[in-house]
């Protein structure tokens, strides 16, 4: 089967795109679609599949799949991608639109020179911090904000905040010495989170920057996470470390977003989208 595609990435968190305005396929092949595309060997090579799809409740609509093909309901990087995609390929006729995700709708605004979007802002909507939100398993259902969580002999504090997905937040002294990969693909799966969670290990520059490190839930170590760089920010003023209303630059391995969590609640997200390649994809459906 022909699929044609577009890979964009955000920070180096990258996706391979459908533009389901253009062309359909069928729901059952997505998960199968997802784990081959993002294959590096036999496939294109991305953390996942996104597919950009009409909606009558909003003015485009995004689902996110992971490499392992399981869906994501929200990804910060692929908003912005998303929103590039929509006006530089005119599915949206204005600069400021709205995008459904499985995680509810978001207000993107995009920022062009000529017809090419070099910077996407988006407003992430409101965390969820209550324990069964999160969702977390625990003995009460306030918030978890440093809760001592012991994983492999590691005696850890988590902070906990869903984007619309989960993340369990960890803050170390230094960034190089994280246990992204021994402890990641453990935390990621471990029991106290029933749906999984996206694993962040962040070191406080100061009140406005951070270091960031992430283990991505049915993707493993990816170069950036747009929503696990909100829930870090937001992680870092529910422990005292940032302030509100005060943009926070996020050093992830892939490059900077900036990240504030307004008086109002409302997370915003700035950074960039930028386009790869575009091609077809000759996939062998499994039979
Ligand atoms: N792995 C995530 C989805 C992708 C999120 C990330 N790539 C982002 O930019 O927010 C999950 O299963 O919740």
């Amino acid at each position: 089967m022909e699929i044609p595609y577009t890979k964009m990435h955000g920070l180096g968190n990258s996706y391979i795109f459908l533009d389901l305005f253009h062309f359909s396929i069928e729901e059952e092949m997505l998960a199968d679609l997802a784990v081959q595309a993002a294959n590096v060997h036999t496939g294109i090579g991305s953390d996942g599949l996104i597919l950009i799809h009409p909606t009558d409740n909003a003015d485009v609509g995004m689902r996110i799949f992971n490499k392992d093909g399981s869906e994501g309901k929200n990804c910060g990087n692929g908003l912005r991608c998303v929103a590039k995609f929509a006006y530089e390929n005119n599915l949206v006729n204005k600069p400021q639109f709205i995008i459904e995700t499985k995680a509810g709708n978001v207000t993107a605004e995009v920022f062009h020179e000529g017809d090419k979007v070099e910077e996407v802002t988006i407003d992430m909507g409101v965390p969820d911090l209550l324990r069964q939100e999160i969702p977390m398993r625990g003995k009460d259902n306030g918030r978890v904000v440093g809760e001592s969580f012991e994983i492999s002999h590691h005696p850890l504090e988590v902070t906990a905040v869903s984007m619309g997905n989960p993340h369990a937040v960890f803050f170390v002294d230094k960034i190089e010495e994280a246990p992204l990969y021994e402890l990641g693909p453990m935390i990621t799966n471990d029991s106290r989170f029933p749906e999984g969670v996206n694993v962040e290990f962040v070191e406080i520059v100061s009140e406005k920057e951070m270091h960031f490190r992430v283990w991505e839930r049915g993707s493993g170590v990816t170069q950036a996470c747009g929503t696990g760089a909100c829930a870090a920010v937001v992680a870092s003023i529910l422990n005292g470390y940032s302030q509100k209303n005060t943009e926070t630059c996020v050093h992830l391995s892939g490059g900077d977003l900036f990240i504030k969590w307004a008086a109002d609640d409302h997370v915003w997200m700035r950074g960039k989208a930028e386009l790869t390649t575009q091609g077809t994809f000759y996939w062998k459906r499994k039979s």
